[in-house]
């Protein structure tokens, strides 16, 4: 199987497989631009935090080489004006405020303005190299958690397109799948952009794991009914005491497993952590266009006129949480304590 690589940077342009387009199409998205990177973040042709990170810092790159200013104070202040514009692309996910201050740091370490453009191209390579590293350690972490034999609930696309290879929630699937362990796999379809029926199944297929899709609302009966061994999901945002932001139903998904007594858990880099936010209340929900769920494909699925709320993400307590899985080990509650070992080096 090769392996499936959603960015990649080439002889100065930055190629995304174009997510708007799976599963039908399989096209790839020219950025040669920093503006051009933003509008595809907006515009979901690359998704996912840690994806949105490493096209954020690519973006950073592209900015860089495009500057004329005639000192280096001129250059990092115009280049900080264009991270202010690349910081704004999305606001959920932290990976891409992340990307930008390292970026922003290594610029501002250069002595020469000559220098930084080449200097930003190296670390945003080095950002990218390090998210397929990560991925890969979480997921061996995350593999004890599967069951050998039982099954697994998945949500929203966590896989190698929402990352740069490999994935974290599916990355965890997939490690312990190639682990030997055998287990059944489900996923949503994620409504309303569908990003479970269109992109996980689509990953599924390519790594030839067996994966059953179920509308949103149907996790609640199959839980019920004892078919659901536990619930693994990505995250955008986690805040110092474990509060974690995800893709909208996620909450739902976590409260329903408790009812039903099924661990829930999380998987996620630790720059996905924020520490900077005590609790889930101060994380921005990136509110999206009502026409994505009046709408699809350009079909109306609802009539004319009709209003429509559309959050993109929503916040789970963390006393929902059962276990944070990261690349430097399992984190349990209490988060406030196991957070900030795992972000300073280990648990
Ligand atoms: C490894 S991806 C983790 C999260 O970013 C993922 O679960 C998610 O919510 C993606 O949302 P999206 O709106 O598709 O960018």
């Amino acid at each position: 199987m090769s392996e499936i690589r959603p960015i990649r940077w080439q002889e100065g342009k930055l190629l995304l497989l174009d997510q708007t387009r799976l599963p039908v199409d399989e096209t790839t998205f020219v950025v040669e631009r920093y503006e051009q990177a933003v509008a595809a973040i907006r515009e979901m042709r690359v998704r996912g935090a840690p994806a949105i990170g490493v096209t954020a810092a690519y973006a950073v790159a592209m900015a860089a080489r495009d500057i004329r200013a005639s000192d280096r104070a001129e250059f990092l202040s115009a280049l900080e004006q264009d991270c202010v514009h690349i910081r704004a692309a999305r606001p959920t996910a932290v990976n891409l405020g992340w990307a930008v201050d390292r970026m922003m740091n290594v610029a501002e370490s250069v002595d020469s303005a000559k220098e930084i453009p080449d200097r930003l191209v190296a670390e945003a390579e080095e950002i990218h190299r390090e998210d397929e590293a990560i991925n890969r350690l979480l997921g061996d972490y995350g593999k004890e958690l599967m069951p050998d034999g039982g099954s697994v609930l998945t949500h929203c696309n966590t896989g190698a397109l929402a990352t740069s290879a490999f994935g974290t929630a599916l990355g965890v699937i997939r490690a312990g799948w190639e682990s030997g362990k055998r287990f059944e796999v489900f996923n949503t379809e994620t409504r309303p952009w569908l990003q479970g029926a269109r992109l996980t199944s689509w990953e599924f297929q390519k790594l030839g794991i067996p994966a059953t899709l179920l509308a949103d609302s149907a996790a609640g009966m199959l839980m019920r009914q004892g078919r659901i061994g536990c619930v693994i999901t990505g995250a955008d945002r986690i805040a110092a005491n474990g509060d974690t932001a995800n893709k909208i139903g996620t909450y739902m998904l976590a409260v329903l497993a408790r009812e039903n007594g099924i661990p829930f858990y999380i998987a996620a880099p630790t720059s996905t952590i924020d520490l900077a936010l005590p609790n889930g209340d101060g994380i921005e929900i990136e509110q999206r266009p009502p026409e994505e769920v009046t709408r699809y494909g350009g079909v109306a699925t609802a009539p004319e006129g009709v209003s429509a709320v559309n959050p993109a993400f929503d916040v789970t307590p963390h006393h929902y949480i059962d276990a944070i899985v990261t690349e430097r080990g399992i984190a349990s509650p209490p988060y406030t304590e196991s957070l900030i070992l795992a972000v300073n080096g280990g648990n």
